[in-house]
């Protein structure tokens, strides 16, 4: 069996045609993680049984009505999937398994979806490289030596590597974004509150989105048109309802971000990249001109005092008592400081304790009182440029994937990876990142396109039109199955 086209479209037109049976594409799946995993690291758990039990309720007159119907996906090891591990690749979640699922995980199992495995992460979505992980680091597919981005690298990998055409990512500061750019893969964070966030472990519950990785932007799309809508279970969910948007690319207006584009720490080939983008759009006949939003320079201090405060109350639950591991003490203060300090690895703790400080009485007012007010700031800059501009566009991130250990002892140069999708965060709305082009090395660049606010699907309407305009057809290779 020959599978080119890994998108879910040819999948199912493939089952229509009698090409390809749902048991076929599993043992292909699983054949290919077998063969190549074991260099990748994509997998925590495989979910292999579960798999072929669930292929065997699949009705082929249903095809039409189930839009992920016998489609392979992984999920990202800090979602509830019922009866599976959920680790968050932490030593304190190791053997944590949940009783119930989540929601966005439901919702693609009911539209059809099979889900194969769960996927390595930094632990508890902190990180930029998938080497905060607690059990191993994750390869970028494209050069081993390489991460795959993080926090999401395990699902960014599995999509790169063709594991699956499909995997779900959180992203707090970039984790979707980010690896999706190091990967050569799309990634797409939804408007905050869209996706519901019932099940995903969180992290910092005023930024946490889930969103899909796939291969083209229509697969991403479909993922979350089933994935999105109100969910009584999150109270922080929208009651958005997906309609897809069909508007030809020329009628946008599209605006470069200064702060991003000028800016030092980019790579000159990731801005020639950029360029070649602009270049595109403007013969395309569109409008294009730079924009500043001054108020980005101060995103990641904002964000390193908002998600470390916010992690520090939503990481407390992790104790001893309620979850997870325990480390026995001589009394209960003991028992608590046994487990986290034995559970919880260093970013995580660092992240707690600064956290903590940041709100600590005395501390309040000077830093997460103040982070709030220039957030407010931001998201003020974006609306002002939303008013003249459809979309902003921008790198994903400074630079192409770099080497495994190259910014392990360097935390802030770590965090500077994500510079330009916190922003995207701390304001609440959509960015998708695409493959754009390769650097000398051969090694993919991701282009950033930003929306308004629950106009996801403006964004994921431009980003497929100009997906098809700059065709990226590169891909890793690993040898065939
Ligand atoms: N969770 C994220 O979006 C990842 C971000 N790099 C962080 O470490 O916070």
């Amino acid at each position: 069996m020959e599978i080119n086209d890994f998108t879910i479209n040819s999948i199912k037109s493939e089952y229509k045609k009698g090409n390809l049976t749902p048991k076929e594409l599993l043992d292909y799946v699983f054949k290919g993680i077998k063969l190549y995993d074991s260099k990748i690291n994509s997998f925590i758990t495989l979910t292999e049984e579960y798999a072929y039990k669930a292929i065997e309720s699949l009705k082929l007159d249903e095809i039409d009505l189930k839009p992920l119907w016998g489609i392979p996906v992984a999920i990202k090891d800090n979602m509830c999937f019922r009866g599976f591990k959920t680790t968050c690749s932490s030593k304190i979640l190791e053997n944590f398994i949940p009783i119930y699922t989540a929601t966005a995980v439901q919702r693609l199992i009911d539209a059809g979806a099979i889900i194969v495995g769960k996927t390595n992460l930094d632990e508890f979505a902190m990180g930029s490289s998938t080497e905060n992980s607690a059990f191993f680091t994750t390869s970028n597919p494209w050069d081993l030596e390489r991460v795959p981005g993080g926090s999401s690298g395990g699902s960014a990998s599995a999509v790169a590597a063709r594991f699956v055409p499909l995997a779900t990512g959180s992203d707090t500061g970039g984790s979707i974004r980010q690896p999706a750019s190091f990967c050569g893969v799309v990634g797409f964070k939804p408007t905050y509150g869209t996706v519901s966030r019932y099940g995903l472990v969180a992290f910092a519950s005023s930024l946490d989105q889930i969103g899909p990785f796939g291969t083209k932007v229509k697969d991403v799309e479909l993922a979350f048109s089933v994935m999105s809508g109100k969910d009584d279970m999150d109270s922080t969910s929208h009651p958005y309802q997906f309609t897809s948007v069909n508007r030809n690319i020329k009628e946008y207006k599209v605006g470069v971000i200064k702060e991003l584009y000028e800016a030092e720490g980019f790579d000159i080939e990731v801005l020639n990249s950029l360029n070649n983008v602009i270049k595109i759009l403007k013969s395309e006949g569109l409008k294009v001109d730079v924009c500043s939003l001054p108020h980005l320079k101060y995103s990641l201090p904002v964000y390193y005092l908002v998600a470390t405060s916010e992690a520090s109350s939503n990481l407390a639950r992790f104790d001893g008592v309620r979850y997870g591991l325990r480390v026995e003490g001589k009394d209960i203060i003991e028992t608590f400081s046994k487990t986290r300090g034995q559970g919880f690895g260093s970013e995580v703790k660092r992240r707690i304790m600064l956290g903590t400080y940041a709100l600590s009485s005395g501390y309040y007012d000077a830093y997460y009182l103040k982070a709030s007010k220039v957030r407010t700031l931001i998201v003020n800059d974006f609306e002002k440029a939303f008013r003249e501009y459809d979309f902003l566009i921008c790198p994903t991130s400074p630079t192409t994937a770099f080497k495994k250990g190259d910014k392990t002892s360097d935390p802030l140069s770590m965090y500077l990876s994500d510079i330009a999708t916190i922003p995207v965060n701390l304001a609440g709305l959509p960015g998708i990142s695409i493959p754009s082009g390769c650097d000398n090395k051969g090694l993919p660049i991701g282009l950033q396109i930003i929306g308004r606010p629950f106009n996801d699907s403006e964004v994921l309407n431009f980003a497929d039109q100009l997906e098809s305009i700059i065709n990226f057809e590169a891909r890793p290779q690993l040898g065939g199955i």
